[in-house]
């Protein structure tokens, strides 16, 4: 099977996307299909262009040109109701602090159009899956950073959308979670949901993604399964090839200077 083309339904689309903020190009030109079931590894150095691109996917971001089209419709004039079939968990959060789990799941799932009843039935039965019973009616300012990130991944799939944006989704994940979390994203990709993950933990990305896109300098610098890439860059790892195409090879050398302006005295 050809990873790139499924011969599936294109869930995401971008044509010619650029933008820029006012200091020079941030993306020039994107093209990029992606189909139904994929879990595409969207990776690429710090300043890429990574959260720009899923900020103009969720309609968050305007001033860009081009074209990007979800399930099908153009973004600028579907409306906004394609925005019930997504899910997303951002990098950073702002949650609200005075609410418990259980109010701020109800909230989250109420916006996406669930009714009060079904959003608490589902809410309750995901916090238990994540061992989070005991805390559900805690408030989210007690929450540890893990806990926090576990309600914001139920919060992302509450509603079962179709096409999901994780960004950094592990981060404050236990082992044990993780093991969890990257089992459940091989199974709602099984089930034919599209997943977009953004993430700068090359191991994980290496494993769970079908296909991986490095965005470099604003373009798209690879685009292919771990083992077209492995097979490309002549490479190991997925680390060791993003090192390659991004042209860094001067880890110990920046190290070397950085400990020793430390040590200046
Ligand atoms: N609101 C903004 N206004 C001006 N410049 C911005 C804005 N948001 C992002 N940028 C710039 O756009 C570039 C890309 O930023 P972006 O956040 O998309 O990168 P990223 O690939 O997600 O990076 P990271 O891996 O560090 O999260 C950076 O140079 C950043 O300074």
């Amino acid at each position: 099977m050809n990873v790139i083309d499924t011969g599936k339904d294109i869930i995401l689309s971008m044509k010619n996307l650029t933008m820029n903020y006012g200091n020079g190009p941030v993306l020039k030109g994107i093209d990029l299909d992606v189909y139904r079931g994929q879990i595409v590894g969207y990776i690429g150095p710090n300043g890429a262009g990574k959260s720009t691109t899923v900020r103009i996917m969720l309609g968050l971001q305007q001033g860009y040109s081009g074209e990007v089209r979800l399930f099908g419709e153009d973004i600028r004039t579907s409306g906004v109701a394609y925005k019930q079939r997504i899910g997303y968990v951002p990098e950073t959060a702002e949650l609200y602090d005075t609410l418990s789990a259980r109010e701020y799941l109800i909230f989250s799932g109420e916006c996406y159009g669930m009714d009060e009843k079904r959003a608490e039935r589902k809410a309750n039965m995901l916090m238990e899956q994540f061992g989070l019973s005991g805390s559900i009616d805690a408030r989210l300012s007690s929450f540890s950073k893990g806990m926090r990130q576990k309600v914001l991944i139920i919060s992302s799939l509450l509603h079962n959308p179709d096409l999901l944006f994780f960004d950094e989704p592990l981060s404050g994940l236990d082992a044990n979670s993780v093991l969890v979390f990257k089992e459940i994203l091989a199974r709602l990709a099984s089930e034919g949901k599209t997943i977009f993950y953004s993430s700068h933990i090359m191991d994980v990305v290496e494993k769970i993604s079908h296909r991986i896109v490095l965005l470099a300098n604003g373009q798209i610098a690879a685009d292919g399964s771990f083992d077209d890439l492995k097979e490309q860059n002549k490479e190991g790892t997925l680390e060791e090839i993003f090192n390659q195409l991004t042209g860094f090879h001067e880890h110990a050398k920046i190290a070397q200077d950085f400990v020793s302006i430390v040590e200046e005295v």
